[in-house]
């Protein structure tokens, strides 16, 4: 526990009430989080004591997980990380390596699912200079808003061979009338659970933030037309929640539909441009596989995605390709109702790097400028993103965007955080 700071509160609304010395827990992660981390905390530091001037500083408190806490305590997530996240509500984290085809089930869902951070908000912005795959990388601007706690990511699955699938299968083909398991006696299965509330809560928050943020649009990305109870229901129940929750600030795609059936096309799209000239939230949706080519051809038509947990985890990396790669993808886990918040990469442990003082620390950078900006310190915030688009901007870069660039200095992890301190 750091001995001076104070707990930051929510209020009834959702509303943090935030101490100018807030008590922010963080896990350092494994792989290359302690490289990352090393070098972010120093430059979160400075923007806050360069932006305030020593009236606010944050009291960091190492809280565990991940192989950290399994070689100090015997256990990959311990229940007092879970107490202290819980108790002083906004938390950042570097990654955590989970294990492929066995082993643990991963600690970044159960944080997610055991502290109900429902909306995991991953921004998606070009910052200039940056390296990129594609010739127009400055039109892809997205903010993701992938559901956290449910789908088949919820973990709810059994082996192959196991005695609980053997009952699973017999239940599905006994009971449920199932015939096309096509290989029953040697399948693993896994569930997917999605529901109503979770689909609610997870597009009132991707509308609420388009809202606030003046974006122009909600994009329900779906596989509804293969899995129609689960993913389709998530397209239907997502305009359901648009029309009756968000009325005259929306219009949907859903009510497009009717329009059209009822007046024709034509009728339909001057209700649609009326819409938008006065400014509403156009509530759109897109099967996942056409969003996905059209995030690479017409990046400029898509701005707030809200999508389920699987679509997401895909959308984001190839998103964070776009704009320069996950060295530069931040993110947040956060539950609007409780306010609790755990800010974290995109990317993952990077295992190969770890130790090297090599990986790009702007992705957990920017996810702590994202927790700067939730705490409403939006002048620290600002002095973060001002010093990364400097930094970028005089081509002095870690090896991920040296290797792209032309006349770049490469800079170690650290030297990177070095000269974002400098440049602020
Ligand atoms: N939230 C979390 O904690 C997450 C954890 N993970 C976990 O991380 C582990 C490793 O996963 P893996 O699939 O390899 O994915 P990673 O995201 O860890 O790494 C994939 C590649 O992305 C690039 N990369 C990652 N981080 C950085 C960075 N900071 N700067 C620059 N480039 C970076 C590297 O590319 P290159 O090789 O081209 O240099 C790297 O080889 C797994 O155990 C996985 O489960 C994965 C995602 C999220
Ligand atoms: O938990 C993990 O190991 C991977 C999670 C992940 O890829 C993500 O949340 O983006
Ligand atoms: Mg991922």
């Amino acid at each position: 526990m750091p001995t001076h700071g104070e707990k930051i509160t929510v209020d009834s609304t959702g509303k943090l009430n935030v101490p100018d010395n807030p008590i922010i827990p963080f896990i350092e992660g494994d792989g290359t989080g302690p490289d990352i981390w090393n070098a972010a905390v120093r430059v979160l530091d400075a923007a806050v004591e360069k932006a305030y001037k020593g009236q606010k500083k944050i009291a960091w408190y190492e809280v565990y997980a991940g192989e950290k806490a399994f070689n100090k305590y015997g256990e990959w997530l311990p229940n007092d990380t879970l107490k202290a996240i819980n108790e002083y509500l906004v938390a950042i984290k570097g990654p955590l390596t989970t294990p492929v085809g066995g082993g643990i089930r991963s600690i970044n869902v159960a944080l997610r699912q055991e502290l109900d951070l429902y909306a995991c908000v991953r921004p998606v912005q070009y910052f200039k200079g940056v390296p990129s795959p594609v010739k127009h990388p400055e039109l892809t601007n997205m903010v993701i808003f992938r559901e956290n706690t449910e789908d088949i990511y919820a973990g709810i699955e059994w082996s192959a061979d196991s005695e609980e699938v053997k009952k699973v299968i017999a239940f599905l083909q006994n009971e449920m009338g199932v015939k096309k398991i096509r290989f029953p006696e040697t399948s693993g299965i896994g569930v997917k659970p999605v529901s109503q509330e979770g689909t609610s809560r997870l597009v009132r928050a991707a509308i609420q933030y388009a809202i606030d943020n003046n974006r122009r649009s909600v994009t329900l990305v779906h596989k509804g037309n293969i899995m129609k109870f689960t993913e389709g229901a998530f397209k239907n129940w997502g305009y359901e929640v648009a029309e009756k929750e968000f009325g005259d600030k929306v219009f949907t795609w859903a009510q497009y539909d009717r329009i059209a059936a009822e007046l024709g096309k034509d009728a339909a799209n001057k209700a649609q441009e009326e819409a938008e000239e006065a400014g509403k939230i156009i509530v759109k949706d897109s099967i996942a596989d056409a969003f996905l080519q059209q995030i690479l051809t017409r990046p400029a038509e898509y701005d707030v995605v809200a999508t389920l947990n699987l679509n997401g985890d895909y959308i984001s990396d190839a998103l964070a390709a776009q704009v320069g790669g996950i060295g530069i993808a931040p993110g947040a886990n956060i539950n609007y109702v409780t306010g609790r918040a755990i800010f974290e990469a995109t990317h993952g442990t990077a295992p190969k790097y770890a130790g090297l003082d090599k990986v790009n620390p702007s992705s957990v950078i920017l996810s702590g400028e994202m927790m700067l900006r939730h705490l409403g310190w939006t002048e620290a915030a600002d002095l973060v993103i001002s010093a990364i688009e400097k930094t970028i901007s005089s081509k002095q870069v870690t090896y991920d965007f040296a290797r792209l660039m032309e006349g770049a200095t490469e800079l170690k992890c650290s030297e990177f955080g070095d000269a974002l301190i400098k440049n602020m």
